[in-house]
């Protein structure tokens, strides 16, 4: 194991397989308006069967993320104590970060985290009882001057995108195109720049360990090296989403699986790194505004139980982001707390 610090070694069960299985089968649609007529009924199924699937003919220009894609580069190869300067703390959540532990065992990754657009808010503590706001304030770096300004255009391209997904979402489940759109005011979306330098021991470590993504959904960007697995409802099995150049990766998370009252479910994903290459991705977050209460939508539950309590989205996020700082012996808050016994 040489010099690797044991605080990033798997426990044996959820270390990678060296024999990578290519995903056969997560669905990639196509969103130019020439096949808008399968739109919904793609999604329907892309959601059940497997909680990811890839889009191309997006409309987001290549330009932009050519753009965002270029400063991630530049600012994860600044020294370290450059990097460091705008360093995520117990205060602030957003900037640098590069000991992210997931599931207590350490990432091999750093990551820059920027919410937009501004400004947003979330609640200052967990206690149900304080309504005191803090915005959050990102840090920019003074290198590259132009990180700002693309975040922020990419946002906006994300942002185009995110709601015609979340429209043919709810058409698939029989609600109207814009029944999300209220929920998404005061939103609290965020970008997040991954790099996953290259790896001595890629059979021990993980770039990102086994999670669920706690927002509405995420629009991801990899790079042509690959790593993300998904694990396939099917038969538990992790594999491997193919890079495909240009498209996104897109994946229902946890509030999309409480609003639709398990019709769709968020599946877990993690990303193995390797020896030779470094690899980049560009999560976007999209998430609701910090006073919603998460719960079953009520037209997907007449007749059935929901399923889930109603929690509120900005002290969940403020109890997360308290744990998530430190390195901790319990369970991270997830919405299974909220699930309703049988
Ligand atoms: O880097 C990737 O491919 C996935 C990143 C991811 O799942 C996340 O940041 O939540
Ligand atoms: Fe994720």
């Amino acid at each position: 194991m040489g010099d690797v610090d044991p605080a990033f070694i798997q426990d044996t069960l959820h270390r990678p397989k060296l024999a990578v299985i290519e995903a056969e089968g997560i669905p990639l649609i196509d969103l130019s308006s020439a096949n808008a007529s399968n739109h919904v009924s793609q999604i329907a199924d892309a959601c059940k069967n497997w909680g990811f699937f890839q889009v191309i003919n997006h409309g987001v220009p290549s330009e932009s993320r050519r753009k965002i894609e270029d400063a991630a580069r530049k600012f994860f190869a600044l020294p370290l104590e450059e990097k460091r300067k705008v360093s995520r703390d117990e205060v602030n959540p957003l900037g640098y970060f590069d000991t992210e532990h997931t599931k207590n065992v350490r990432d091999w990754k750093e990551v820059f985290d920027c919410v937009v657009p501004t400004p947003a808010f979330i609640p200052a503590s967990p206690d149900p009882d304080d309504k005191e706001l803090n915005e959050l304030t990102n840090q920019w770096p003074q290198y590259p001057p132009e990180l700002r300004e693309v975040c922020e255009e990419y946002a906006r391209e994300m942002e185009k995108l995110a709601f015609k997904l979340l429209g043919l979402i709810s058409l698939s489940l029989g609600l109207p195109e814009n029944r999300f759109n209220l929920l998404f005011e005061e939103s609290t979306n965020f970008i997040r720049l991954n790099h996953y330098p290259p790896c001595p021991v890629p059979h021990l470590a993980l770039g990102l360990g086994r999670h669920k993504d706690s927002r509405a959904l995420t629009i991801l960007a990899q790079d042509d090296v690959g790593g993300l697995e998904v694990k396939r409802k099917t038969n538990g099995e992790w594999v491997r989403v193919k890079p495909t150049p240009d498209a996104y990766i897109i994946n229902v998370g946890d509030i999309i699986q409480v609003w639709s009252n398990d019709t769709y479910e968020s599946v877990e994903h993690r990303v193995t790194v390797n020896s030779e290459r470094e690899r980049f991705s560009i999560p976007f977050f999209i998430s609701p505004g910090h006073h919603i209460w998460v719960k079953p939508l009520e037209e997907l539950t007449k007749g059935e139980k929901p399923k889930y309590r109603a929690y509120n989205w900005g002290k969940f996020f403020a109890t997360r982001r308290r744990s998530n700082f430190k390195k901790l012996d319990v369970e991270n808050v997830q919405i299974s707390h909220f699930k309703v016994s049988e």
